[in-house]
């Protein structure tokens, strides 16, 4: 029998403030969304007639061979042009890919009040957070996403305050991805014609944390979304995407013969979805895309997606590298601190407003 909820503020309570999340309100056998949760119009996600990016994975053994030139030729033009790809071979054995899937599930499968051990203000770490939808208090639909960020310090800290369910997958996850991004970065750098140093290029990618999303099965994927649309405020994102698909991004509107027409990215067994975040478009000063994407939600089945995020640390001056604006002509962005970035990113998540278009320099 479904409990009901006397009004919105009841609701709100039961799936965030007690840590209920989305899984919490499934379980009590809803036949249809509560009204908190129907996104408007535009919002809304429409399976039928979106093309699937049906572009080859790049396969990223081959950095290592004769193809050399043309890998890295494949990964400039799809952070050119969609700011998404795919990649195989990349170092993160397959049965640690099945593992951290494993543990999602089991995670999101722990009562409310073993999930809730990690709600703010109870989690034993301020850089573990078990939460729902993204910011729940500012919206005003929510996202059907409950999920776990594990942010990373040290590995004490993580084998100390990471859940027991994935803490170790999780930490290797995170490790072998930093070095995937590494890589990719400075495949990036160079072709702009420049070098980083070792050390800078550790300072934009010096805050990494892992998070599991998960998207319960939803009676009307119609009218709610899994995950709102947004580009990534930091700098590059690794994505493990299980095999039900929904991921969707948007086309550059600057492309001329489409007007921000949104693609989905196909689940590929065994392949990491890489994702440019708005530091490196900031830093390229516009040449590398951070693509707005957003997630659909599905009837029958539930959803886990597992991210590493990469981000300066928050003191850290970002800006279009010097180099560039000077053969540009141009700077396309300002200089600003990453914590004011954020600070916007947060303000604005909920009024749908592009997080880039705060760091654009005035005309
Ligand atoms: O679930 C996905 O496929 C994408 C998740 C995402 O965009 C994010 O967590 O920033
Ligand atoms: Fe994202």
């Amino acid at each position: 029998m479904a409990q009901s909820f006397g009004n919105s503020d009841s609701l709100y309570d039961f799936v965030v403030k007690d840590g209920n999340g989305v899984k919490g309100l499934m379980d009590l056998g809803l036949s249809e969304v509560p009204e908190r949760y129907i996104q408007p119009e535009e919002e809304r996600i429409k399976k039928i007639g979106t093309r699937r990016h049906n572009v080859a994975p790049i396969d990223l053994s081959k950095l290592k061979g004769p193809d050399h030139k043309k890998v890295v030729d494949e990964i400039v033009r799809a952070a050119e042009t969609l700011g998404f790809f795919q990649v195989v071979n990349h170092g993160v054995p397959f049965e640690l890919l099945e593992s951290l899937k494993d543990s999602a599930h089991k995670f999101f499968n722990l009562s409310p009040g073993e999930k809730c051990l990690f709600c703010p203000g109870v989690s034993p770490s301020s850089k573990v957070k078990y939460g729902t939808s993204f910011v729940p208090e500012k919206e005003k639909a929510l996202e059907w996403k409950d999920y776990i960020s594990m942010g990373y310090t040290i590995d004490e800290d993580a084998l100390q305050y990471w859940p027991d369910q994935c803490k170790e997958v999780a930490l290797d996850y995170l490790k072998l991805s930093s070095k995937i991004v590494r890589e990719i970065i400075e495949i990036l750098i160079e072709n702009l014609g420049m070098k980083l140093e070792e050390s800078r290029i550790e300072a934009i990618i010096e805050m990494k944390m892992v998070n599991m999303n998960y998207h319960p099965a939803c009676p009307n994927p119609e009218l709610t979304v899994g995950e709102g649309r947004h580009s990534d405020m930091g700098t590059m994102t690794v994505l493990l995407q299980d095999g039900i698909g929904g991921l969707y991004v948007k086309l550059d509107e600057d492309n001329n013969n489409n007007d921000g027409e949104w693609v989905e990215i196909p689940p590929i067994h065994g392949a990491l979805v890489i994702n440019i975040g708005d530091i490196i478009q900031i830093m390229s000063n516009g040449k590398y895309k951070s693509a707005e994407h957003r997630v659909r939600t599905t009837s029958n089945e539930s959803r886990v997606s597992i991210p590493v995020f990469t981000a300066p640390k928050p003191t850290e001056k970002i800006g279009p590298l010097e180099e560039l604006v000077k053969k540009d002509g141009v700077a396309r962005y300002k200089q600003l601190i990453f914590q004011d970035y954020i600070n916007n990113c947060f303000a604005n998540a909920y009024h749908r407003k592009k997080s880039l278009d705060f760091a654009k320099s005035s005309p």
